[in-house]
């Protein structure tokens, strides 16, 4: 059993499809992400997975429950941390964990281990009687993320989840998640515009643009598909070292330009050496050598032809944080 499964799934806004005909399934203990710039359909999608919207059409089902005909099984089969917060402030963390453990009807003697086990997995259990408006927006998101967990759901799905986090923060929110798949075995569905969110926390990706899917695969084959990796290889001698190596079986194209030499090939690193060789062995002089991996977002634009622009992201991220704040 899979704990996702999409088929065909289609979400309209009047004559606007903002989700069209999707169609995927995430393994159990899968980490899965669906990445693409704002106003891709992520969050549509996420919504419709957790029966908040109802969709336009198309068939999905989480945990084996199906969205539309089961929706009681389906919710108490997830977790859901989504962009917009909501913690009460003026709470404790443990008040807030309890409180959604009652939601939940969980009995208070599971429910106070339960509480102990998860804030204590997110590093939170000494400031368990804090109030919440004292949290910093890490804590608070993994706050969240344990309070999602209350239930022991088999799926969690986190709308972007470091969303407006400093660098430093995001690196240990990713660990926490990285925990909790691999110590819990929970599948989770996550959405990203960060492309290094995605490339650090995702065992598959999907690419989405537009409401569809453009690509859909692991990390590493999204980017050796559309060529591999690139080699730069300056050297006086460059005429020559192209001659004698332009016919190494491996390589899927070579370059010769003004000052350099460049080389598109597979897993560049186990040929760097017999590069090497060949040059020594016609006296041929290496001045340096480069090999740079393609990104998530060169297969982006491969794709589509334009960049998961960062700056609008991150304008649309303080602008949510604004917001946010105007709602304190
Ligand atoms: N209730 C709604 N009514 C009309 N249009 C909507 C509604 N909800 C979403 N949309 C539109 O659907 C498209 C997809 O929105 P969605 O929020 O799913 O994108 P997203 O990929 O999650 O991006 P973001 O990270 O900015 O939320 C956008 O163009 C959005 O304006």
């Amino acid at each position: 059993m899979y704990a996702i499964e999409v088929e065909n799934l289609v979400r309209k806004f009047g004559d606007f499809t903002a989700v069209d005909n999707l169609s995927f399934s995430i393994k159990k203990g899968e980490v899965f992400g669906l990445l693409g710039p704002n106003g891709a359909g992520k969050t549509t999608t996420m919504s419709m997975l957790s029966t908040m919207l109802p969709p336009s059409s198309g068939k999905a089902s989480v945990n084996g429950f199906d969205i539309l005909k089961d929706q009681d099984n389906v919710r108490k089969s997830i977790g859901i941390v989504f962009q917009d917060q909501s913690l009460d402030e003026e709470l404790t963390a443990y008040e807030n964990m309890d409180f959604h453990g009652r939601l939940y009807r969980i009995p208070k003697s599971t429910r106070q281990k339960k509480i102990t086990e998860l804030l204590k997995l997110v590093e939170l259990y000494d400031k368990k009687d804090n109030l919440v408006k004292t949290y910093s927006g890490g804590m608070r998101r993994r706050l969240e993320i344990a309070r999602g967990l209350m239930h022991e759901p088999q799926v969690l799905f986190l709308d972007e989840p470091t969303l407006g986090l400093d660098p430093q923060t995001r690196n240990h929110l990713w660990d926490y998640i990285d925990k909790l798949n691999k110590e819990k075995g929970i599948s989770i569905i996550l959405t990203t515009h960060y492309m290094d969110e995605a490339d650090k926390l995702c065992h598959r990706i999907a690419i989405i643009d537009k409401g569809k899917i453009i690509a859909l695969d692991t990390s590493e084959n999204l980017k050796n598909d559309i060529g591999g990796d690139v080699i730069t290889i300056i050297s006086p001698e460059r005429d020559d070292l192209y001659s004698a190596i332009r016919s190494m079986p491996d390589i899927k194209n070579i370059e010769l330009h003004d000052s350099s030499i460049t080389i598109g090939i597979q897993n560049a690193e186990k040929h760097v050496a017999h590069i090497v060789n060949i040059a020594s062995a016609n006296n041929i002089e290496i001045k340096s050598l480069s090999i740079n991996k393609p990104t998530l977002e060169d297969v982006f634009l491969h794709f589509t032809g334009r960049t998961i622009r960062e700056e609008e992201a991150n304008s649309k991220d303080k602008m949510r944080m604004i917001r946010k704040a105007g709602r304190r």
